[in-house]
């Protein structure tokens, strides 16, 4: 199993343009995670290109191409290691979907970089990114000041930039921030430590990324598993075996533990866990298994095994953070498909209570609109319950997305409150 102190998933978030594949290409060509042929084509891109070194940004480029073939994937995912951690980047472009690939990229990680460029402070994207991250609560947040090279390395545009954005954070719920300036293009505090800048005492941002503090993000408290799929094996030896096969979302489960099953609300204890590789003594997140119980008990895809005196909340009525994806407005009252957990049902929403203007973080209570990049409270009816926890306590039970069934596109990923 992974260890997962070791591993460290960010994100980047930044507007066109303010520099998100040369950083990338800088981190990985500086820590040498670049492979000899890879390199080599590059340098000879490079050169047809007409620039002078490599061009950084053609690392990640590279692998846009080949992702914007494929039509389904928002974010491309980067693998690399230094002797000190393993690292998995979820690279999103900067164009207008940007709050949609944020949230498709950083709902499960570490850490998020956001970068500023140096020359134009804080802008309203900035904001949104961070306003995001806090509300996906993505632990540590790394605002990264690039293209100090063209503000002659001053300390002043740095100092700036903390400034506007500590003005703006002090209102959101974000634990740790830390402030880099760095040059993508020339490489300074990217890996190694600038020349241009003495007056900068912190570490630069491959270093903070080694050693930055992460505890695993999962609850282990809440046991939860959603039910996939029934197993019923029909070969000999397994002529009774039913299992309810899917991965545990948080928590952890072991035989003789009573169990509830939602919504019906009937229990049972649990008579075996089981995996390809024979069963277990115990499971918890994210592990895949087959668990059966000591009752017959009419189980199918969408029902939730939890234990018996820690239960999420059943209900067709849900309030959630809502962050519109989609370039079409909601409709007034449609009814969409929602997703959560292994539970796909109908939806409406019910009502926009509010939506938040990003540049002040203010309610605005007479906006009952909803167009993409918008984030808005709303009310939520199901046709029928979910079991739900709130995002906070559980980022696997707390989030749901709302897909609509003419176009089968995802059109809000929410948090539930
Ligand atoms: N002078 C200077 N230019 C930089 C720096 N970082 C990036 N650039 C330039 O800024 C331009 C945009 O950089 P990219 O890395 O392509 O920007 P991006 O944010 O990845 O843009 P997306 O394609 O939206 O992802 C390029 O011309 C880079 O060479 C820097 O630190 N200093």
């Amino acid at each position: 199993m992974i260890d997962n102190n070791q591993l460290l998933r960010f994100t980047t978030a930044g507007s066109v343009d303010d520099g998100k594949s040369t950083l990338i290409g800088r981190l990985l060509y500086d820590s040498k995670s670049i492979f000899e042929d890879q390199l080599e084509s590059i340098e000879n891109t490079s050169k047809q290109k007409g620039h002078e070194g490599v061009d950084l940004a053609l690392f990640t480029d590279g692998l846009r191409d080949e992702r914007e073939q494929g039509i389904t994937i928002d974010v491309a995912y980067r693998y690399f290691t230094t002797p000190k951690r393993k690292f998995i980047i979820a690279d999103t472009p900067g164009h207008i979907q940007y709050t949609r690939n944020m949230v498709t990229g950083a709902s499960t990680a570490n850490a998020a970089i956001i970068l500023v460029d140096a020359r134009h402070g804080v802008i309203e994207q900035t904001r949104r990114h961070a306003f995001i991250a806090s509300l996906l609560q993505i632990p540590h947040i790394i605002v990264c000041i690039n293209k100090m090279d063209l503000v002659d390395f001053k300390e002043e545009a740095y100092q700036n930039v903390i400034a506007q954005f500590e003005a703006f954070s002090a209102k959101l719920l974000v634990k740790d921030v830390h402030f880099i300036p760095i040059s993508a293009l020339m490489g300074d505090n990217v890996v190694n430590r600038s020349e241009n800048m003495d007056w900068y005492q912190g570490a630069p941002l491959l270093h903070t990324l080694e050693t930055m503090h992460i505890s695993s993000d999962i609850n282990k408290v809440d046991a939860r598993f959603p039910v996939q799929t029934v197993l019923r094996p029909q070969r000999e030896g397994f002529i009774d075996y039913r299992g309810y096969a899917g991965r545990v979302a948080s928590g952890v489960f072991r035989p003789g533990d009573e169990v509830t099953v939602l919504p019906s609300g009937f229990t049972s204890k649990i008579a075996s866990i089981d995996t390809y590789g024979g069963a277990l003594e115990e499971a918890f997140a994210p592990m895949s298994v087959s668990i059966t119980l000591e009752d017959d008990i009419d189980i199918s895809r969408g029902d939730m095994l939890v234990r018996s005196n820690n239960k999420p909340e059943v209900t067709q009525d849900v309030e959630v953070m809502l962050c519109w994806l989609n370039s079409s407005p909601a409709k007034d009252r449609a009814k969409y498909t929602i997703r959560h957990t292994s539970n796909d049902q109908k939806a409406i929403v019910k009502e926009i209570i509010y939506k938040i203007d990003i540049n002040t973080l203010e309610r605005l209570e007479d906006d009952k609109t909803m167009s993409m990049n918008d984030i808005c409270k709303v009310k939520l009816r199901t046709t029928k319950p979910l079991c739900v926890d709130a995002y906070r306590d559980n980022r696997i039970t707390g989030s749901i997305i709302l897909v609509d069934d003419a176009t089968n596109e995802t059109v809000a990923a929410g948090m539930i409150v």
